[in-house]
């Protein structure tokens, strides 16, 4: 076999080929010839063609994407099959993890058009957050107001977006920080207000008590259902704040002008019996020196007369006097018809004055506010009755005053124990009933058997005494309007059972 020809040999025999056959001296000829003078085989054509289809059909929307098309472009265009190759593999690592750059991302993100319902819903959310921001901070309303708009424009892009949702929120931050630092300026100014009453009230025991409420009720975390407490409270306070200022303005009227009347009678009578005196001074004198009885009868005449006068001063004085005292009287009748009308004012109040909780009117109120929002969003509400244990043996061992206090303890324990929604009120002497919103039955006996426990923990201390108070209770589910006060009847029943099965347990009706 004879050994192959150096590829120098090869290349000078198919040029002289080329002349020989005049051929053109093109690639493909020289490339043809080149194998024909060596006895080898040409390799297959390059297919541009099939591989230009293929790129017409690549994907080129990302910019990695783009970048391996024109490497693509460039294999072909070159017929470089290993280039080729590390395209294909390019695009087959693409669908698999993501090669691109943080900032081809970026990039391909900007020209993402948004969903039209994700930015409806993004619009939205601008226009329910508003409200909450106030009306001070104009650039953010007009910042947000133009958000909105872009959001409802035909074609949402990602990339304009962004930017302005950057800007929107580095502006919100600032104004949402602010709007927080209002609410709490305005809970502290309140909370003084609600001081001052409560010093101001401090010879009225039942504002004075409706006053430490307020401060209670307006201790964050607020929620709707305490504002509205607060508000109720207030109005309470405002009522009996208005009643009382009458009563005293017009008590003090009253003192006012009766006291005047009777300094003026009393100067009227001294000047009078001064002068009743001067006179009989005056004929005691011109007796003693008169010497014929003829001179005294006149003088007698008028010592008389004088007398006379005097006597009917005294009888007018008497009289004016004795009116002076009826009217004194009747005024004081006025006074405690006033004062008792404050008592029916007072009872109309919706607080109970020792405990600050709701009293009947108030919880009848907030009975029926909460069987209708428990109505309007389908959930459950509870009502519990609890009635302490043994409360007589505590008044009778420690005086009422210091029964008074361990209610007190009671309402402010269950406060602390309940949730904010969890309304409180005290129904009878020892008995208050709880309502418990969005709370199934099994839930809200568990809650009082809690308040239950934390009483065990929470003693109620009087003169470094600890005393145990405990409560039997009935809890029931309220089911609808119609079945309010059947729902506190059927909890009663059930304290009933607790006490009569031992007491300080909780059943369910
Ligand atoms: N200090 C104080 N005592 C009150 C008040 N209202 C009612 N009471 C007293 O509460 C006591 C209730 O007594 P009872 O009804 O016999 O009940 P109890 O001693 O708690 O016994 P049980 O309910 O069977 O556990 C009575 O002595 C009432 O005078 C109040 O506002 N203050």
């Amino acid at each position: 076999m004879a050994a192959p020809k150096p590829p120098s040999e090869i290349a000078r025999e198919t040029l002289k080929l080329l002349a020989q056959r005049r051929l053109s001296p093109t690639p493909e000829h020289y490339q043809a010839l080149y194998h024909e003078v060596a006895g080898t085989s040409p390799p297959p054509a390059f297919p541009v063609a099939p591989l230009r289809a293929i790129q017409r059909v690549l994907p080129a929307q990302t910019p990695a994407q783009k970048r391996l098309l024109n490497q693509f472009e460039h294999a072909v265009t070159q017929q470089h099959w290993p280039g080729l190759q590390s395209v294909l593999v390019g695009y087959a690592n693409l669908a698999i993890t993501p090669v691109s750059t943080a900032s081809d991302e970026r990039e391909a993100a900007a020209q993402v058009t948004l969903p039209p319902r994700l930015a409806e819903a993004l619009a939205r959310l601008l226009h329910n957050l508003l409200p909450a921001l106030g009306e001070d901070d104009t650039r953010l309303l007009e910042m947000a107001a133009e958000l909105q708009t872009q959001l409802r424009g035909p074609q949402a892009r990602a990339g304009a977006l962004e930017q302005a949702l950057a800007d929107f929120n580095h502006r919100l931050s600032f104004a949402a920080e602010d709007q927080s630092a209002i609410r709490a300026g305005l809970l502290t100014l309140l909370r003084l207000v609600f001081e001052n009453i409560a010093v101001l009230c401090v010879e009225d025991d039942w504002l004075h008590g409706q006053a430490q409420g307020l401060m209670a009720a307006s201790t964050p975390p607020l929620s709707l259902r305490r504002l509205d407490d607060v508000e109720r409270r207030l109005k309470d306070v405002i009522h009996k704040q208005a009643n009382a200022r009458e009563h005293t303005a017009q008590a003090q009227a009253q003192m006012r002008e009766l006291l005047a009347a009777f300094i003026e009678r009393l100067a009227r009578m001294d000047e009078s019996s001064s002068t009743y005196h001067n006179q009989l001074e005056q004929c005691a004198e011109r007796i003693s020196q008169a010497s014929r009885p003829q001179d005294i009868a006149p003088l007698l005449e008028e010592v008389i007369s004088a007398t006379r006068a005097m006597a009917l001063s005294t009888r007018v004085a008497h009289g004016e006097l004795q009116d002076l005292r009826s009217r004194a009287e009747a005024r004081h009748a006025e006074v405690e018809q006033l004062r008792q009308e404050l008592d029916r004012a007072s009872a109309q109040a919706r607080h109970d004055p020792l405990t600050g909780s709701l009293n009947r009117k108030g919880f009848d109120e907030a009975m029926s506010r909460e069987v209708a929002r428990a109505q309007r969003q389908g959930r459950p509400l509870c009502v519990a009755l609890l009635d302490i244990d043994d409360f007589k043996a505590i008044n009778d061992r420690l005086g009422h005053a210091t029964g008074d206090q361990a209610l007190v303890h009671l309402a402010d324990v269950t406060r602390q124990v309940l949730r904010p929604q969890d309304q409180l009120a005290r129904y009878g002497g020892e008995e208050f009933v709880i309502l418990l919103p969005d709370t199934e039955l099994d839930e809200a006996a568990q809650i009082m058997r809690r308040l239950q426990r934390e009483l065990t923990t929470r003693y109620f201390l009087t003169e470094g005494e600890r005393v145990l108070i405990t409560f039997s209770a009935g809890v029931t589910r309220v089911q609808d309007e119609s079945d309010s006060s059947d729902a506190v009847r059927r909890a009663d029943q059930g304290m009933y059972l607790a006490k009569r099965s031992g007491k300080n347990r909780v059943v369910t009706a």
